[in-house]
């Protein structure tokens, strides 16, 4: 059998819209300023579980806006500053055309909405990498992806968008790949509509109290690239 991605060789990789486009889904819900707080706030969740996780040796953020690319600099994250906003999928498909021969042996991509993420979720995600070349990790509709770790990184083609899961385990069929679907609690909630922030607050116990405070329509303070940074000092 062949071995596991090393951990040096693993990295991570987070797209994120432009604090302005972001979250639109939402606008009956939350304001714009809520929104942008969640966003944020959401996004500094995934980047900081990841860069807890010991398989994770890179963390890196997809993004065309100049702030979020400040804001994940502020937290240690690489930025990879992209020319257009053209979709997930297309970012990540940028990301590795950047990737060079070899470097790194698995990227994990993964959606930077996710609120109950956790260091040992992604630890199971990426030890589901020791005998597949595909792990996808569902949503908790079963109808799109939330996490796809390709080793090596140009495995399949990512396929973010309507009915991912489905075109992400062709693509791997097609291809004859090792692939496993790991349902994971923790990854299987994305903030996208509004029964999404429902589904969050059923899971109340749970929450912290930000979050908790922010989903109850409560003022959220600034968050951007200044006080992720204060944050982490
Ligand atoms: N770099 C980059 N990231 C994106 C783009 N579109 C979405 N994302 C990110 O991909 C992840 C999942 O995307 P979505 O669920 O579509 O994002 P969203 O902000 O909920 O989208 P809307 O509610 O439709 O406005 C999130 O981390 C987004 O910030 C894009 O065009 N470029
Ligand atoms: O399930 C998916 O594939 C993603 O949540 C979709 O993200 P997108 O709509 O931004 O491509």
């Amino acid at each position: 059998m062949p071995d596991a991605p090393r951990p040096d060789r693993l990295w991570a990789v987070v797209p994120l819209k432009s604090p302005q486009h972001a979250k639109t889904r939402l606008a009956d819900q939350l304001d714009a300023a809520q929104r942008r707080w969640l966003l944020f706030e959401l996004a500094t969740r995934v980047i900081r579980a990841l860069q807890a996780t010991d398989a994770v040796a890179e963390v890196a953020v997809a993004t065309a806006s100049t702030e979020i690319a400040g804001f994940a600099q502020s937290l240690g994250a690489r930025p990879i500053l992209q020319s257009a906003e053209t979709g997930t999928a297309a970012a990540f498909s940028a990301v590795i055309a950047q990737l060079q021969a070899g470097q790194p042996q698995a990227l994990l991509m993964i959606a930077g909405d996710l609120p109950l993420v956790t260091p040992a979720a992604i630890e199971t995600l990426c030890a589901a990498a020791v005998d597949a070349d595909v792990v996808v990790v569902p949503d908790r509709h079963r109808i799109g992806t939330n996490a796809l770790l390709c080793s090596p990184p140009s495995a399949i083609t990512p396929l973010f968008g309507p009915d991912s899961l489905h075109r992400h385990l062709a693509a791997a069929r097609r291809r004859e790949l090792r692939t496993r679907v790991l349902e994971s609690d923790a990854l299987s909630l994305d903030l996208d509509e509004p029964d999404d922030l429902d589904e969050l607050r059923r899971r109340g116990s749970d929450l912290d109290d930000a979050l908790r405070a922010a989903l109850a329509g409560a003022p959220v303070p600034f968050r951007g690239a200044d006080e992720a940074g204060r944050r982490r000092r």
